[in-house]
């Protein structure tokens, strides 16, 4: 019986938040009191300094290692998304950060606490959606609310303020008086967003907020994580959708299994896995210079009677120039097309080279 509570991840998730209430209930007097409250609209700042460190992080199950040498960080106001393949460690690696598994080896330190000796105070600065949240079904939202505001130590009229003002940002507050139960699963999972972000988390772990949505549920949720992100939070987003990380994040770890792949910008993953960018121009008739004309400004990956492909690190200046050259020799220029660079093409290559 107790194996199934434990595999519960509502259960899970109690845990997280009754342990995160506990350590207020006893240690109030030891520490400082509760930041105020920033309400949805507030907008806060991209900053370097590190919110989340990750240095070497291994977990392991008995004998099985989930995840090795993770080591990244998180700057305050980021979104980073984790994207890998099923069982690369993604939300082994955030619950580590979370606090609810204690590393094997390595260290984290999230919000300013050290995840391996202090995880109860690392649960009450961060939010946690799990990528099955459970809801209530019988509580209406501001029920809901209060239960779980209650839980974290806040005040009556603190918890009513925070609910209505979160709840109306995410446009869930006509619904205030209806039961959970009758939410739609869009509905639910910005609920499940509400509810992680009610104490004010300082750093907010999302495991595939969208995966179990309809493209109507998943659009809706992510257009409320573009506004946290517009709003300066900081995320840690897990997700398979490329398209997602790339819409939603400003820096990406790609994860091989169990391990970190590559981490950057999407164009630094692009230039890094890829190359530089890489266009093709077409020209109307041929022109018999073309590739040494080309060849003097830029790196030519292949080339025909009537166009040429090549690759540059700065086409805002050289791009011009080569067009410049080419119509002062007659050239009579067709399209000049940058070619996609897919993240998917960089996931891709990626997972191949580290098979
Ligand atoms: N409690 C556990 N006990 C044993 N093995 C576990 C446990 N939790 C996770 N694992 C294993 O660790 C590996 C990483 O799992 P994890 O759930 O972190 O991957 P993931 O990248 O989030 O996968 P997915 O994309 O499928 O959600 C998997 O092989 C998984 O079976």
């Amino acid at each position: 019986m107790y194996s199934s509570l434990f595999a519960n991840s509502n259960f899970l998730e109690f845990l997280f938040l009754v342990s995160a209430f506990e350590f207020h209930s006893t240690s109030s007097i030891l520490f400082p009191p509760r930041r105020a409250l920033a309400l949805p609209n507030q907008q806060n700042r991209k900053t370097n300094v590190s919110i989340v460190q990750a240095h070497g992080l291994v977990k392991q199950f008995g004998t099985f290692t989930a995840i090795r040498d993770i080591t990244f960080d998180v700057r305050q106001g980021e979104v980073l998304a984790l994207l890998g393949p099923n069982g690369a460690g993604k939300t082994t690696t955030i619950r580590c950060l979370a606090g609810i598994l204690q590393p094997s080896a390595g260290y984290a330190i999230v919000a300013g606490y050290d995840v391996r000796h202090h995880a109860r105070l690392v649960r009450r600065h961060v939010g946690l959606l799990t990528e099955f949240p459970g809801l209530y079904g019988r509580l209406t939202p501001l029920e809901y609310l209060d239960f779980f505001g209650a839980m974290h130590g806040m005040s009556p009229a603190d918890r009513y303020q925070r609910a209505e003002a979160l709840l109306r940002h995410f446009g869930l507050w006509e619904a205030r008086n209806r039961r959970l139960g009758q939410f739609s699963k869009g509905m639910r999972q910005k609920m499940a967003l509400v509810r992680a972000l009610l104490h004010d988390p300082q750093v907010l772990f999302l495991d595939e907020p969208t995966s179990a949505l309809d493209p109507e549920g998943a659009f809706q949720v992510r257009s409320a994580i573009a506004d946290l992100r517009t709003q300066g939070h900081t995320i840690v987003l897990c997700t398979h959708n490329l398209v997602e990380a790339e819409l939603l994040a400003d820096r990406i770890v790609i994860m091989g299994v169990g391990r970190v792949l590559a981490i950057g910008t999407p164009d630094a993953l692009r230039d890094q896995v890829l190359g530089a960018p890489l266009f093709t121009l077409r020209l109307a008739q041929p022109l018999d210079d073309l590739a040494s004309l080309a060849g003097e400004m830029v790196e030519i990956e292949a080339v025909g009677d009537t166009w040429v492909r090549f690759r540059t690190t700065t086409p805002e200046t050289t791009n011009p120039a080569l067009v410049r050259r080419i119509l002062d020799r007659g050239g009579e220029i067709v399209a000049l097309t940058e070619e996609p660079r897919r993240l998917e093409d960089v996931y891709l290559h990626l997972m191949g080279a580290a098979v």
